[in-house]
C-alpha cells in the first residue's frame, strides 16, 4: 500500500520545521529493497515509526493524523531521506514529564530496522528543537569539575592524561591496585577497563579499598589530585547502585575524585539515566563497547557515532568515547573531530543539521583505543585543542620503563604539541617521551622515520 499521500509532504521546508520548534528531525541513508518505490518505502518507514502500520486501521481519527511522522525530503540517487517527528509522539516520564531516549529510539530506529521493503536505513543526523533540549537531563558534571579537582583553570584546563588498567582481565586485587598506583605517579586519570567489575579473582569489595588506598598514597607522593573512573555497569540497576554506593563510601573524603563508568551501549539508556539521576555529583563516563556493530561506516543500519554522542549528551553523559579519529587502533577518520565539537560546543554544524544546545553542559570527548605518546602530537594537531580526557592502556603499561614513565610520556607529548616543537627534538630533552619511541618502534618508524639515528638511546 502506498502511504505517501499521508506520511510524506515534500512541500514542507526544513527551515520552517526548525522555526516551528515542534519536531525532531532525523536524516537517514535509506535504500528500499528492489522492486519498491523510494517515496512509498520512505512513507511506510515514517508510518511504522509513528502512527501507522502497513494497512489503514479503522481506529485512526483526525487527531492521530496530526501526529504522523512526515517524510519531508528525499534524494533517491543519494539515498537521503529526512523525516519530521512531532514532539507529541514521544513518551514522557510519568514522574516528572521529561523526555526519554528510549522512546526516541523505539520510534526513530525501532521497527523500521527490520521492514520487508527496506534494504537498510541508517540514522546519520538528528536535530533537537529547543523544547526537547529543555526536556532532557543533560550532564550534571563536566570536564571543568575535573579540572577544578586537579587544581587547574576551569576553562581550557587542558589535557587529562589517563589510562585503562591493563591487562584487561586477570589481575588480582593487589597487583591491580599496584598498577593503578604506578600510573598515578605520573598521570591524572585511571579508568577500569569495561569488563572489570566483581570477578571472583578480584572481588570489588577487596579491590576498591586497595585502589582508594593507592590513590591516597599517590596523592601524598606527588602532591597532586588523582581521578578514578569506576565501572558500575550491571544488568540490574540495584546491583549498579550497590556497586556505586560501596565505591563512594570506600573512597570517603576522596569520593569527589571518583567518576562512574557505565557501558552505555550494551547497558542501554536506562542504565545511563539511572546513573545520571542517582549520582548527579559524580562525573558520568559513558563507555560504548560494541557500538561498532551499528556505528561502523561499514554498517548500513543503526546510527552513526555522532548520533550516539549527541544522544549521550542529552542523557547527561559527562564524557563519552569518540574514538581516535584515525590516530589509534579503532576505526575512525580525521574528520570525526566533528563528533568531539558537537558534544563540547554550545552550537555545532553536523553532517545535516545545525544544533544549538542552549547552554546544556558539554560532554567531554574521551580519546581512547591504541593511543600512545607518539600518536598524540598528530592527534592534537588534527583536533585543534587538547581539552580532552585521553586513556592510553597499552600506551602506558606498554612503556618500557614503567607505567609512570608511560604516563609522563603522554603529558610530554601534549606539551610537545602545545609548544609546536619537533617531536624528535622534544624527545632528546624528555626521556619518558624518548622512551615511547623505543617502546613502540613500529609507530615510531611509521610516524618519525629515521628517529633512531636522530634521538639516540636515552637509556
Ligand atoms: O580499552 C580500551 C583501549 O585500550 P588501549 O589503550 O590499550 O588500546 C577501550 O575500551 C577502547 O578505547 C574503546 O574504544 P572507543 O574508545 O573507540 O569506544
Ligand atoms: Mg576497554
Amino acid at each position: 500500500m502506498d502511504q505517501s499521500s499521508r506520511y510524506a509532504d515534500l512541500s514542507l521546508h526544513e527551515e520552517d520545521l526548525i522555526a516551528g520548534g515542534q519536531h525532531i528531525l532525523v536524516a537517514y541513508k535509506m535504500k528500499p529493497k528492489t522492486g519498491y518505490g523510494y517515496l512509498a518505502s520512505a512513507a511506510h518507514f515514517a508510518a511504522e515509526s509513528s502512527t501507522g502500520t502497513n494497512v489503514e486501521v479503522s481506529t485512526t481519527d483526525d487527531f492521530t493524523k496530526g501526529v504522523d511522522a512526515l517524510v519531508y525530503y528525499v534524494d533517491e540517487p543519494a539515498g537521503d531521506m529526512r523525516i519530521a517527528y512531532p514532539l507529541a509522539l514521544f513518551d514522557r516520564n510519568l514522574m516528572d514529564g521529561r523526555m526519554m531516549v528510549v522512546s526516541f529510539l523505539t520510534l526513530a530506529i525501532g521497527n523500521n530496522q527490520g521492514m520487508g521493503d527496506i534494504a537498510h536505513a541508517k540514522m546519520i543526523d538528528i536535530y533537537f528543537p529547543p523544547r526537547a533540549i529543555q526536556l532532557f537531563d543533560g550532564p550534571s558534571k563536566d570536564i571543568s569539575d575535573l579540572w577544578r579537582i586537579l587544581g587547574r583553570p576551569i576553562k581550557d584546563g587542558g589535557y587529562i592524561a589517563g589510562t585503562i588498567i591493563k591487562p584487561k582481565l586477570g589481575l588480582r586485587p593487589e597487583p591491580f591496585a599496584e598498577a593503578a598506583y604506578q600510573f598515578w605517579l605520573g598521570g591524572d586519570f585511571i579508568k577500569n577497563d569495561e569488563p572489570q567489575g566483581n570477578q571472583v579473582f578480584a572481588p570489588l569489595k577487596k579491590t576498591i579499598p586497595l585502589v582508594a588506598d593507592a590513590m591516597k598514597r599517590a596523592m601524598d607522593k606527588t602532591g597532586q589530585a588523582k581521578l578514578f573512573s569506576a565501572n558500575i555497569t550491571a544488568d540490574d540497576h540495584y546491583e549498579m547502585c550497590a556497586r556505586a554506593d560501596f565505591i563512594l563510601e570506600t573512597f570517603g573524603p576522596d569520593a569527589d575524585k571518583v567518576a562512574f563508568l557505565v557501558d552505555g551501549f550494551v547497558g542501554g539508556p536506562g542504565m545511563v539515566t539511572t546513573a545520571r539521576r542517582q549520582y548527579p555529583s559524580q562525573y558520568l563516563h559513558y563507555h560504548r563497547a560494541g557500538h561498532g556493530m551499528i556505528t561502523s561506516p561499514s554498517a548500513h543500519r543503526g546510527y552513526t557515532a555522532l548520533v550516539l554522542a549527541k544522544l549521550s549528551r542529552l542523557q547527561g553523559a559527562s564524557g563519552i568515547h569518540v574514538g581516535t579519529m584515525g590516530y589509534g587502533k579503532m576505526e575512525g577518520e580525521s574528520d570525526d573531530r566533528n563528533i568531539a565539537y558537537m558534544i563540547e560546543r554550545d552550537a555545532c554544524q553536523g553532517p545535516v543539521y545545525h544544533q544549538n544546545w542552549y547552554g546544556m553542559k558539554p560532554t567531554t570527548p574521551i580519546i581512547s583505543g591504541g593511543m600512545n605518546a607518539l600518536r598524540l602530537p598528530g592527534f592534537f594537531e588534527n583536533l585543534g585543542h587538547g581539552n580532552v580526557i585521553n586513556t592510553a592502556g597499552g600506551g602506558s603499561y606498554g612503556h618500557i620503563d614503567s607505567p609512570a614513565a608511560g604516563a609522563l610520556s603522554l603529558r610530554q607529548a601534549y606539551e610537545c604539541w602545545k609548544a609546536k616543537a619537533d617531536p624528535i627534538a622534544w624527545a632528546k630533552e624528555h626521556k619518558e617521551f624518548a622512551g615511547a619511541f623505543e617502546s613502540f618502534p613500529h609507530d615510531a618508524d611509521k610516524l618519525y622515520p629515521g628517529w633512531r639515528d636522530r634521538i639516540g638511546s636515552h637509556r
